[in-house]
Protein backbone atom coordinates (compact mmCIF):
# COMPACT_ATOMS: atom_id res chain seq x y z
CA UNK A 1 0.00 0.00 0.00
CA UNK A 2 1.00 3.56 -0.96
CA UNK A 3 2.54 5.26 2.40
CA UNK A 4 0.99 8.51 2.68
CA UNK A 5 4.33 10.85 2.86
CA UNK A 6 4.10 14.25 3.64
CA UNK A 7 2.06 15.60 6.18
CA UNK A 8 2.09 12.40 9.02
CA UNK A 9 4.66 12.40 10.90
CA UNK A 10 5.22 16.94 10.75
CA UNK A 11 4.33 15.98 14.74
CA UNK A 12 6.43 13.10 14.85
CA UNK A 13 9.92 14.29 13.74
CA UNK A 14 10.26 17.73 16.01
CA UNK A 15 12.96 17.24 18.06
CA UNK A 16 14.67 19.39 20.67
CA UNK A 17 17.55 20.62 20.54
CA UNK A 18 20.13 19.33 23.17
CA UNK A 19 21.64 23.09 24.10
CA UNK A 20 23.23 21.72 27.14
CA UNK A 21 24.98 18.71 25.81
CA UNK A 22 23.83 16.74 28.35
CA UNK A 23 24.91 13.09 27.48
CA UNK A 24 21.90 11.51 26.54
CA UNK A 25 19.68 9.30 29.04
CA UNK A 26 20.57 4.89 28.78
CA UNK A 27 17.75 3.61 30.13
CA UNK A 28 15.21 5.10 28.02
CA UNK A 29 12.10 2.82 28.32
CA UNK A 30 9.21 3.80 25.92
CA UNK A 31 6.55 5.58 27.40
CA UNK A 32 3.48 3.15 27.45
CA UNK A 33 4.88 0.38 26.51
CA UNK A 34 1.99 -1.16 28.49
CA UNK A 35 -0.58 0.95 26.18
CA UNK A 36 -3.45 -1.12 24.02
CA UNK A 37 -3.63 -0.69 20.76
CA UNK A 38 -7.21 0.66 19.23
CA UNK A 39 -9.38 2.46 16.19
CA UNK A 40 -11.23 5.42 16.19
CA UNK A 41 -14.67 5.07 15.21
CA UNK A 42 -16.03 8.37 15.61
CA UNK A 43 -15.55 11.78 17.31
CA UNK A 44 -17.76 13.77 18.75
CA UNK A 45 -16.86 16.84 20.36
CA UNK A 46 -13.31 15.99 21.76
CA UNK A 47 -14.71 12.89 22.51
CA UNK A 48 -13.32 9.57 20.75
CA UNK A 49 -15.19 6.51 20.40
CA UNK A 50 -12.52 3.81 19.58
CA UNK A 51 -12.41 0.13 19.36
CA UNK A 52 -10.23 -1.95 21.49
CA UNK A 53 -9.82 -5.49 21.72
CA UNK A 54 -13.41 -5.98 20.46
CA UNK A 55 -15.17 -3.71 22.91
CA UNK A 56 -16.04 0.47 22.64
CA UNK A 57 -14.95 2.58 24.86
CA UNK A 58 -14.86 6.52 24.90
CA UNK A 59 -11.54 8.49 25.26
CA UNK A 60 -10.15 11.77 25.28
CA UNK A 61 -6.34 12.63 23.66
CA UNK A 62 -3.78 12.83 25.91
CA UNK A 63 -2.53 16.65 26.76
CA UNK A 64 1.18 15.51 25.36
CA UNK A 65 -0.03 15.06 22.40
CA UNK A 66 -0.16 18.57 21.61
CA UNK A 67 -2.28 19.83 18.77
CA UNK A 68 -2.40 16.52 16.86
CA UNK A 69 -5.82 14.92 16.18
CA UNK A 70 -6.58 11.80 16.14
CA UNK A 71 -9.19 11.26 13.55
CA UNK A 72 -12.04 8.48 12.52
CA UNK A 73 -9.81 5.47 11.38
CA UNK A 74 -6.66 6.52 13.28
CA UNK A 75 -4.72 3.59 14.88
CA UNK A 76 -4.14 4.68 18.40
CA UNK A 77 -3.00 3.54 21.83
CA UNK A 78 -4.59 3.77 24.79
CA UNK A 79 -4.16 3.91 28.39
CA UNK A 80 -6.17 4.47 31.49
CA UNK A 81 -9.89 3.11 32.21
CA UNK A 82 -10.07 0.55 29.39
CA UNK A 83 -13.29 -1.26 30.63
CA UNK A 84 -15.37 0.58 28.20
CA UNK A 85 -18.24 0.60 30.85
CA UNK A 86 -20.49 3.86 31.66
CA UNK A 87 -18.72 7.21 32.49
CA UNK A 88 -14.98 5.93 31.80
CA UNK A 89 -12.65 7.32 29.93
CA UNK A 90 -9.33 6.60 28.27
CA UNK A 91 -6.64 8.36 27.14
CA UNK A 92 -5.17 8.13 23.49
CA UNK A 93 -1.12 8.68 23.90
CA UNK A 94 0.03 7.68 20.58
CA UNK A 95 -1.25 7.50 17.28
CA UNK A 96 0.18 5.39 14.58
CA UNK A 97 1.85 6.50 11.29
CA UNK A 98 -1.05 6.83 8.77
CA UNK A 99 -1.47 4.92 5.56
CA UNK A 100 -3.81 7.41 4.13
CA UNK A 101 -5.24 10.30 4.81
CA UNK A 102 -8.40 11.90 3.19
CA UNK A 103 -8.77 15.88 3.93
CA UNK A 104 -11.06 18.84 2.63
CA UNK A 105 -11.49 22.44 3.35
CA UNK A 106 -14.73 23.88 3.65
CA UNK A 107 -14.02 25.98 0.55
CA UNK A 108 -11.31 26.92 -1.23
CA UNK A 109 -10.64 30.08 0.27
CA UNK A 110 -10.71 28.17 3.88
CA UNK A 111 -7.48 27.94 5.06
CA UNK A 112 -8.92 25.81 7.80
CA UNK A 113 -8.27 22.10 6.86
CA UNK A 114 -10.86 19.18 7.72
CA UNK A 115 -9.31 15.63 8.15
CA UNK A 116 -12.52 13.33 7.31
CA UNK A 117 -10.49 9.69 7.80
CA UNK A 118 -7.15 8.10 8.15
CA UNK A 119 -6.29 4.90 6.85
CA UNK A 120 -8.80 4.64 4.48
CA UNK A 121 -7.77 2.23 1.43
CA UNK A 122 -10.48 3.78 -0.75
CA UNK A 123 -13.10 6.63 -1.23
CA UNK A 124 -15.95 5.98 -2.81
CA UNK A 125 -17.47 8.83 -4.69
CA UNK A 126 -21.11 8.67 -4.50
CA UNK A 127 -23.41 10.62 -6.77
CA UNK A 128 -27.16 10.20 -7.96
CA UNK A 129 -28.10 9.98 -11.24
CA UNK A 130 -30.83 12.17 -10.69
CA UNK A 131 -32.51 13.80 -7.56
CA UNK A 132 -30.17 15.64 -7.09
CA UNK A 133 -28.38 15.98 -10.63
CA UNK A 134 -24.78 14.64 -10.40
CA UNK A 135 -22.25 17.18 -10.40
CA UNK A 136 -18.93 16.44 -12.06
CA UNK A 137 -17.13 19.05 -10.49
CA UNK A 138 -17.68 18.27 -6.99
CA UNK A 139 -16.43 13.87 -8.32
CA UNK A 140 -13.61 15.82 -9.67
CA UNK A 141 -12.32 17.57 -6.82
CA UNK A 142 -13.36 14.04 -4.83
CA UNK A 143 -10.94 12.35 -6.97
CA UNK A 144 -8.13 14.83 -6.53
CA UNK A 145 -8.38 14.61 -2.86
CA UNK A 146 -8.69 10.84 -3.57
CA UNK A 147 -5.10 10.85 -5.12
CA UNK A 148 -3.21 13.33 -3.22
CA UNK A 149 -4.13 11.55 0.14
CA UNK A 150 -3.33 8.30 -1.19
CA UNK A 151 -6.76 6.60 -1.59
CA UNK A 152 -7.94 4.80 -4.51
CA UNK A 153 -11.15 6.15 -5.68
CA UNK A 154 -14.41 4.18 -6.24
CA UNK A 155 -17.43 5.61 -7.72
CA UNK A 156 -20.64 4.85 -6.91
CA UNK A 157 -23.74 5.83 -9.44
CA UNK A 158 -27.27 5.30 -7.31
CA UNK A 159 -30.41 6.39 -8.74
CA UNK A 160 -30.20 4.52 -12.04
CA UNK A 161 -34.09 4.13 -11.60
CA UNK A 162 -34.28 7.92 -12.51
CA UNK A 163 -31.88 8.63 -14.98
CA UNK A 164 -29.40 6.70 -17.42
CA UNK A 165 -25.06 6.63 -16.45
CA UNK A 166 -24.48 6.72 -19.90
CA UNK A 167 -23.36 10.43 -19.71
CA UNK A 168 -21.29 10.36 -16.05
CA UNK A 169 -19.72 6.80 -17.76
CA UNK A 170 -18.35 9.06 -20.68
CA UNK A 171 -17.08 11.13 -18.99
CA UNK A 172 -14.98 9.24 -16.54
CA UNK A 173 -14.43 6.48 -18.45
CA UNK A 174 -10.78 7.87 -19.61
CA UNK A 175 -9.96 8.05 -15.56
CA UNK A 176 -10.89 3.98 -15.75
CA UNK A 177 -11.86 4.43 -12.23
CA UNK A 178 -14.09 1.21 -10.70
CA UNK A 179 -18.07 2.04 -10.35
CA UNK A 180 -21.49 0.50 -9.46
CA UNK A 181 -24.42 1.46 -11.12
CA UNK A 182 -27.42 1.16 -8.45
CA UNK A 183 -30.81 1.50 -8.40
CA UNK A 184 -33.95 1.43 -6.01
CA UNK A 185 -34.93 -1.92 -6.96
CA UNK A 186 -31.93 -3.40 -6.39
CA UNK A 187 -31.81 -1.82 -2.93
CA UNK A 188 -34.54 -3.36 -2.23
CA UNK A 189 -33.08 -6.85 -3.41
CA UNK A 190 -30.41 -6.71 -1.92
CA UNK A 191 -28.48 -6.66 -5.56
CA UNK A 192 -27.19 -3.57 -4.83
CA UNK A 193 -25.41 -4.28 -1.40
CA UNK A 194 -23.68 -7.21 -2.46
CA UNK A 195 -22.24 -5.54 -6.08
CA UNK A 196 -21.08 -2.67 -3.58
CA UNK A 197 -19.73 -4.94 -1.08
CA UNK A 198 -17.39 -7.00 -3.61
CA UNK A 199 -15.84 -3.80 -3.70
CA UNK A 200 -15.16 -3.22 -0.27
CA UNK A 201 -13.62 -6.62 0.21
CA UNK A 202 -10.71 -6.59 3.03
CA UNK A 203 -10.80 -2.45 2.67
CA UNK A 204 -11.35 0.17 4.59
CA UNK A 205 -13.89 2.40 2.35
CA UNK A 206 -14.72 5.79 3.37
CA UNK A 207 -18.19 7.39 1.15
CA UNK A 208 -18.51 10.77 0.75
CA UNK A 209 -21.02 12.46 -1.46
CA UNK A 210 -23.73 15.27 -1.62
CA UNK A 211 -26.46 15.51 0.74
CA UNK A 212 -29.46 13.44 -0.66
CA UNK A 213 -27.39 11.36 -2.94
CA UNK A 214 -28.91 8.24 -0.56
CA UNK A 215 -25.14 7.43 0.78
CA UNK A 216 -26.75 6.51 4.12
CA UNK A 217 -29.46 4.14 2.26
CA UNK A 218 -26.50 2.40 0.80
CA UNK A 219 -24.09 2.28 3.73
CA UNK A 220 -27.67 0.99 5.94
CA UNK A 221 -27.56 -1.73 3.26
CA UNK A 222 -23.77 -3.07 3.76
CA UNK A 223 -23.23 -3.08 7.31
CA UNK A 224 -25.12 -5.76 9.85
CA UNK A 225 -28.93 -4.47 11.14
CA UNK A 226 -27.45 -3.14 15.05
CA UNK A 227 -24.42 -1.74 13.65
CA UNK A 228 -26.04 0.81 11.40
CA UNK A 229 -26.09 4.82 11.54
CA UNK A 230 -29.32 5.34 12.95
CA UNK A 231 -31.49 8.37 12.30
CA UNK A 232 -34.37 7.96 15.43
CA UNK A 233 -32.39 5.31 17.88
CA UNK A 234 -29.34 5.21 19.88
CA UNK A 235 -26.34 3.76 17.78
CA UNK A 236 -25.53 0.06 19.73
CA UNK A 237 -21.51 1.13 18.71
CA UNK A 238 -21.20 4.86 19.53
CA UNK A 239 -24.67 5.10 21.85
CA UNK A 240 -25.31 7.89 20.07
CA UNK A 241 -28.51 8.85 18.82
CA UNK A 242 -30.43 11.30 16.35
CA UNK A 243 -28.34 14.47 15.18
CA UNK A 244 -24.92 12.97 15.12
CA UNK A 245 -24.17 13.66 11.09
CA UNK A 246 -21.54 15.83 11.79
CA UNK A 247 -18.38 13.56 12.15
CA UNK A 248 -17.74 10.43 10.25
CA UNK A 249 -18.31 7.02 11.37
CA UNK A 250 -16.44 3.65 11.13
CA UNK A 251 -19.07 0.74 10.69
CA UNK A 252 -17.66 -3.20 10.15
CA UNK A 253 -18.65 -5.14 6.82
CA UNK A 254 -19.27 -8.14 9.28
CA UNK A 255 -17.38 -10.97 9.32
CA UNK A 256 -14.25 -8.93 9.55
CA UNK A 257 -14.45 -8.30 5.75
CA UNK A 258 -13.58 -4.55 5.62
CA UNK A 259 -14.49 -1.58 7.23
CA UNK A 260 -16.99 1.31 5.45
CA UNK A 261 -17.00 5.20 6.77
CA UNK A 262 -20.15 7.24 6.50
CA UNK A 263 -19.06 11.10 6.54
CA UNK A 264 -21.30 13.60 6.30
CA UNK A 265 -23.00 14.93 3.34
CA UNK A 266 -21.17 17.93 1.85
CA UNK A 267 -22.11 20.38 -0.40
CA UNK A 268 -18.14 21.22 -1.22
CA UNK A 269 -14.97 19.76 -1.51
CA UNK A 270 -12.36 22.50 -1.07
CA UNK A 271 -8.89 21.83 -2.11
CA UNK A 272 -6.82 24.45 -0.58
CA UNK A 273 -4.43 21.93 1.18
CA UNK A 274 -3.67 20.07 -2.29
CA UNK A 275 -0.06 19.60 -3.74
CA UNK A 276 -0.64 19.47 -7.36
CA UNK A 277 2.50 17.89 -8.22
CA UNK A 278 0.61 14.57 -6.61
CA UNK A 279 -2.41 14.11 -8.47
CA UNK A 280 -0.01 13.35 -11.14
CA UNK A 281 0.83 10.19 -9.41
CA UNK A 282 -2.81 8.99 -10.38
CA UNK A 283 -1.94 8.89 -13.94
CA UNK A 284 1.04 6.55 -14.03
CA UNK A 285 1.02 6.38 -17.66
CA UNK A 286 1.75 10.01 -17.96
CA UNK A 287 4.43 9.95 -15.11
CA UNK A 288 7.43 9.25 -17.22
CA UNK A 289 6.23 12.04 -19.75
CA UNK A 290 7.18 14.40 -17.16
CA UNK A 291 11.00 13.61 -17.43
CA UNK A 292 11.04 16.67 -20.09
CA UNK A 293 8.79 19.30 -17.99
CA UNK A 294 10.48 22.31 -16.53
CA UNK A 295 10.84 22.87 -13.02
CA UNK A 296 7.81 22.89 -10.73
CA UNK A 297 5.45 22.51 -13.94
CA UNK A 298 1.91 22.43 -13.41
CA UNK A 299 1.66 20.05 -16.04
CA UNK A 300 -1.23 23.28 -17.18
CA UNK A 301 1.28 25.50 -19.06
CA UNK A 302 2.36 25.68 -23.03
CA UNK A 303 5.82 24.53 -21.61
CA UNK A 304 4.91 21.00 -20.37
CA UNK A 305 6.39 18.48 -21.81
CA UNK A 306 3.28 16.13 -21.86
CA UNK A 307 1.78 17.75 -25.17
CA UNK A 308 4.67 16.62 -27.32
CA UNK A 309 5.13 13.02 -24.92
CA UNK A 310 0.92 12.12 -25.79
CA UNK A 311 1.81 13.71 -29.38
CA UNK A 312 4.39 10.73 -30.13
CA UNK A 313 1.96 8.15 -29.28
CA UNK A 314 3.76 7.11 -25.83
CA UNK A 315 0.17 7.49 -23.91
CA UNK A 316 -3.58 8.24 -24.88
CA UNK A 317 -4.51 12.34 -25.33
CA UNK A 318 -7.75 11.73 -23.60
CA UNK A 319 -5.13 10.76 -20.45
CA UNK A 320 -4.00 13.91 -20.97
CA UNK A 321 -7.21 15.77 -20.74
CA UNK A 322 -8.74 14.10 -17.86
CA UNK A 323 -5.32 15.15 -15.99
CA UNK A 324 -5.71 18.52 -16.71
CA UNK A 325 -9.28 18.16 -15.97
CA UNK A 326 -8.79 17.37 -12.36
CA UNK A 327 -5.85 20.18 -11.77
CA UNK A 328 -8.43 22.66 -13.33
CA UNK A 329 -10.78 22.09 -10.75
CA UNK A 330 -8.74 22.96 -7.94
CA UNK A 331 -9.63 26.32 -8.84
CA UNK A 332 -12.74 27.44 -7.60
CA UNK A 333 -15.64 28.40 -9.90
CA UNK A 334 -19.24 29.88 -9.52
CA UNK A 335 -21.57 26.64 -8.18
CA UNK A 336 -18.82 24.69 -6.27
N1 LIG B 1 -35.24 6.54 -6.58
C1 LIG B 1 -34.26 6.24 -5.76
N2 LIG B 1 -34.20 6.85 -4.55
C2 LIG B 1 -33.18 6.52 -3.71
C3 LIG B 1 -32.21 5.57 -4.06
N3 LIG B 1 -31.33 5.47 -3.03
C4 LIG B 1 -31.74 6.33 -2.08
N4 LIG B 1 -32.88 6.97 -2.47
C5 LIG B 1 -33.64 8.00 -1.73
O1 LIG B 1 -32.91 9.21 -1.71
C6 LIG B 1 -33.18 9.94 -0.51
C7 LIG B 1 -31.89 10.37 0.17
O2 LIG B 1 -31.24 9.21 0.68
P1 LIG B 1 -30.21 9.25 1.91
O3 LIG B 1 -29.63 7.90 2.05
O4 LIG B 1 -30.84 9.87 3.09
O5 LIG B 1 -29.14 10.28 1.33
P2 LIG B 1 -27.75 10.75 1.94
O6 LIG B 1 -26.84 10.83 0.78
O7 LIG B 1 -27.34 9.90 3.08
O8 LIG B 1 -28.09 12.21 2.42
P3 LIG B 1 -27.59 12.96 3.76
O9 LIG B 1 -28.06 12.15 4.92
O10 LIG B 1 -28.25 14.30 3.65
O11 LIG B 1 -26.10 13.02 3.65
C8 LIG B 1 -34.05 9.03 0.34
O12 LIG B 1 -35.38 9.44 0.20
C9 LIG B 1 -33.84 7.65 -0.27
O13 LIG B 1 -34.94 6.80 -0.11
C10 LIG B 1 -32.30 4.92 -5.36
O14 LIG B 1 -31.47 4.08 -5.77
N5 LIG B 1 -33.34 5.31 -6.15
ZN1 LIG C 1 4.44 19.27 -17.25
Amino acid sequence: MRRYGKHTDEDDIRTRPNRKGNRPRTNIRPKHEDAAEGMVLTVDRGRLTCLVEGRTITAMKARELGRKAAVVGDRVSLVGDLSGQKDTLARIVRIGERSSLLRRTADDDDPYERVVVANADQLAIVTALADPEPRPRLIDRCLVAAFDGGLEPLLVMTKSDLASPDKLLELYGDLEIPYVVTSREELENGDAADRVREQLDGKTTAFVGHSGVGKTTLVNALVPEDLRRTTGHVNAVTGRGRHTTTSALALPLGDGSGWVVDTPGVRSFGLAHIDPSRVINAFPDLVPGTAGCPRACSHDEPDCALDAWVAEGHARQARLYSLRRLLATRERREGD
